[in-house]
């Protein structure tokens, strides 16, 4: 009863999908163990599941995944082998970590011993690996191999139905299922200390099995994979290919892996009698014999032998374990780095990493470190931002700890990959209270300066983002041809990361500052820095200008740089949402306030022209009042005279404090944004209007004669609404200012402002709607047969006949006529 208890609450907690419990089980008394594991072996050979194990279901992701796994045509089967490996460091991490705080963890003997053995049954075609790891309970071989689907599974397969790579199945965490490219029947044996030694086996058909193990050695601890090698993966039972690959792809594994390989030796063995009889008999002159006569001297002192070649076998140990991160940086090559990076990464691209810096860290808190900037941003960077870890592997004294603390980077680095490993941690603490420890905040002060200096040497040896100099040194263009654009893919990749470290850092905001990039008015087709920019400010501006949009093409034609850009002066575009928030963090830089281009405390012009303008404000005074009353249920909170138009009638700019147009529309597009807020942080609104341009001069003339004249103030209000809609806002009532609109055109086209619209004829209502109806069907037939006749016309072209396209143009105005 207590036994049934404990299965059913097992099984509760696993809830997994179980089939065929137990059945063709072979009723206890009419075997003995012996005969079922000889049976179970023998089934083994032809790789079908034990009968006596419990069969489960694949989770419906694992199993499609699977599916895509083994019916792949991915030519580059290689995957499978790193990502098994990495798992088994994974788990030796983990058992080492434990035995931190408790030795006997870790067991005696060989048991003891944390490194993984990869061996090879060639005639079977079967591929061992085994680690000393952790090891899975019966419970984690159900759930880890099989039952619960990561968050990675989706989108895995999502990646995978666009086209993309397998080879990054590692950073989604499903690498284990990267087996199935080379196997089609796998055994994972495994022992942790909490449970039983346990097989789990699937053929990758949708089930798989657990059956507790009493046919195998014991394992002590740990893990033992033992993959069957499919026909077509036969090269994976050669030696020297498995050496490759783990040279190749697992060099930095921070454990020995050894491979059971043999190996050609001499080995001296005793002569044997008759070959000794032939040497005597053998030449007969008296130099042989001389030399004879001297061998049989030698030959009395030492037994005869002779030299053959013997196979031996033996573990070969296949990495230097040797941590890069340990060694010196001017002892790492590039090359090393690169291979650290994609391993460290799991990101097996051909792209290198686009820089990395490899420091130690002295004083109170000493640690070393390698980090990484990634060739390119990974899929989900920007879309999960705040649930995003920064990943960096933290090491204490060696020891892995970590790869899940969000301690040790900002958010906005979390893009940066690579370890720390410190000796002034303590090691023998729990991860939460490694967390609350002081030394973090030192640590990750420092990582963060060095991760912007990285970046910054990005941009220091990249030619292209020189500036001022005049580079000529043939030598030197050569050797930065490799970084020659660098700068600008960083920035394209992660351009956005630095504005949010504007935003969220404000310690580091000059720095970053140096880094961001923009589109300008004068920047052409490449990117400038705001040093670039203050480079070329104007004699006597004080202001870095810019306006916010959708496109630059757009903002190019904005009426609110019309003046700026007629004077010479530059003007950032800013087309990313982030930018009204970045803009709102970062005011000034080098003494140099931001300008927003379209706000209301826009100041240009000498002081000749700010006495020339006091002139023209006066004599729009009465207009400009006027105008203010006429749009008082607007929310206008006043009409200026413009000095920043050149062509255009009028603009509307908000005030200095509250949000510009772009912004309104960023938040309107965002649904969880409370209304009552909005209009609360709405930009006061100003109509400016343009002192020279005649439609304005016009009302002026208008006004002055009669102020309640009222198609000055149709036209006022008409001005108004087209400022509205040129200055990038959304109209509050579209019906209003259409209805102005085909009021003017009324008058141009000279329609009598009381013309009226042509009744319709109510009596035949009915019998229109019928013949709408069947000329609708009518419709229908037509499109199918334009399509037919499009089809025909392409055959028609084709063949070089006569297009019929005239004739069904002809049917198609019948159409129109009919409705
Ligand atoms: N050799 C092993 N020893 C112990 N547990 C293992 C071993 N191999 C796999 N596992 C368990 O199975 C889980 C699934 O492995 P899988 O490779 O699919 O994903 P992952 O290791 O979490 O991520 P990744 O693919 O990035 O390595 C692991 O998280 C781990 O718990």
């Amino acid at each position: 009863q207590v036994k049934a208890d404990e299965e059913s609450v097992l099984e509760n907690e696993i809830e997994t999908p179980k089939i065929e419990e137990k059945i063709g089980g072979v009723p206890s008394g009419l075997t003995t163990d012996a005969e079922v594991v000889k049976r179970e072996t023998e089934s083994i050979s032809v790789k079908s599941l034990r009968n006596n194990a419990e069969k489960f279901e694949f989770q419906a992701e694992v199993s499609r995944l699977m599916d895509i796994i083994i019916n792949s045509l991915y030519s580059n089967k290689d995957i499978f082998l790193r990502e098994l490996i990495s798992n088994a460091s994974d788990a030796l991490d983990k058992i080492r970590f434990l035995s931190l705080t408790d030795k006997s963890v870790l067991g005696e003997g060989d048991e003891s011993k944390l490194d993984i053995h990869i061996k090879l049954d060639k005639e079977k075609k079967i591929l061992t690996i085994r680690d000393t790891g952790i090891g899975m309970t019966k419970e984690d071989l159900i759930k880890n191999l099989g039952t619960i689907a990561k968050s990675g599974t989706s989108a895995f397969l999502e990646q995978m139905q666009k086209g993309g790579d397998l080879n990054l199945i590692g950073q989604f965490g499903v690498g284990f299922y990267s087996v199935y490219l080379v196997a089609d029947y796998v055994e994972v044996v495994s022992k942790h200390n909490d449970d039983k030694q346990y097989i789990w086996e699937s053929k990758a058909d949708g089930n798989f099995a657990v059956i507790e193990d009493t046919e195998n050695e014991p394992l002590g601890r740990g893990t033992e994979i033992r993959i069957h090698l499919k026909e077509e993966a036969s090269e994976y039972a050669q030696e020297d290919k498995l050496r490759e690959l783990v040279k190749k792809y697992s060099e930095f594994i921070n454990f020995p892996i050894y491979l059971w390989s043999s190996k050609e030796v001499d080995v001296e063995v005793p002569a044997d009698e008759d070959e000794e009889a032939e040497k005597e008999t053998a030449g007969k002159d008296s130099t042989e014999e001389e030399v004879i006569v001297e061998d049989e001297e030698d030959e009395e002192k030492k037994p005869k032998t002779k030299t053959i070649k013997e196979t031996k076998w033996d573990w070969e140990l296949l990495n230097s374990v040797k941590a890069i991160w340990l060694r010196n940086p001017k002892d790492v090559t590039p090359e090393e780095y690169d291979k650290f990076y994609h391993s460290l990464a799991k990101d097996f691209s051909t792209e290198k990493p686009m820089s990395w810096t490899h420091f130690n860290a002295e004083g109170d808190v000493e640690f070393k470190a390698v980090l990484f900037i990634p060739p390119s941003a990974p899929y989900d960077l920007f879309e999960n931002y705040y649930s995003n870890k920064a990943i960096l592997k933290l090491y204490v004294r060696r020891v892995f700890i970590s790869d899940e603390f969000d301690e040790l980077l900002p958010k906005y680095l979390s893009f940066l990959k690579g370890i720390v490993d410190s000796d002034t941690l303590p090691l023998n603490v729990s991860r939460e209270m490694l967390q609350q420890h002081s030394s973090l905040k030192t640590i990750k002060k420092k990582l963060v300066r060095k991760a912007l200096d990285m970046i910054r040497r990005i941009v220091d040896e990249d030619p292209d983002e020189k500036f001022g100099e005049n580079e000529t040194n043939e030598d030197k263009e050569e050797a930065s041809a490799e970084k020659k654009g660098k700068y600008a893919k960083f920035w394209k990749e992660f351009g956005k990361a630095i504005k949010l470290g504007i935003i969220e850092d404000a310690t580091n905001r000059v720095r970053l500052a140096k880094l961001l990039r923009f589109h300008s008015s004068k920047s052409g087709d490449s990117l400038t820095s705001l040093d670039q920019y203050i480079s070329r400010m104007k004699p006597g501006q004080k202001q870095i200008y810019y306006i916010t949009g959708q496109d630059r093409k757009q903002l190019e034609k904005s009426p609110f740089l019309e003046k700026l850009l007629n004077k010479g002066y530059e003007v950032i575009y800013l087309t990313e949402a982030i930018d009204e928030y970045l803009t709102q963090n970062l005011t000034e830089y080098e003494d140099k306030k931001f300008q927003n281009a379209s706000k209301d405390d826009l100041k240009i012009g000498s002081k000749d022209e700010k006495t020339k303008f006091k002139e023209v404000k006066e004599s729009y005074k009465e207009l400009t009042k006027w105008w203010k009353d006429l749009l008082a249920d607007e929310h206008v909170e006043s009409v200026k005279v413009s000095k920043r138009l050149a062509s255009t009638p009028g603009v509307v700019v908000t005030s200095k404090f509250g949000w510009s147009a772009n912004m309104e529309r960023i938040m309107q597009a965002q649904t969880l944004v409370d209304p009552s807020k909005q209009a609360y942080m709405r930009g006061k609104r100003i109509l400016e209007i343009n002192p020279r341009h005649p439609i304005i001069k016009q009302l002026r003339e208008s006004v002055a004669l009669n102020s309640e004249d009222e198609a000055a103030k149709q036209v006022a209000k008409l001005v108004y609404e087209t400022a509205l809609v040129e200055s990038g806002f959304i109209l509050e009532d579209p019906k209003d200012f259409a209805t102005r609109v085909y009021s003017v055109v009324r008058s141009t086209l000279n329609v009598s402002p009381d013309a009226e619209i042509e009744d319709e004829d109510e009596t035949e209502d009915e019998i229109e709607k019928e013949e709408l109806q069947t000329t609708t069907e009518e419709t229908d037939n037509m499109q199918e047969q334009e399509q037919e006749q499009d089809e025909e016309e392409i055959k028609f072209n084709e063949e070089g006949e006569t297009d019929p396209a005239g004739q069904f143009i002809d049917s198609e105005e019948d159409v129109k006529d009919e409705l």
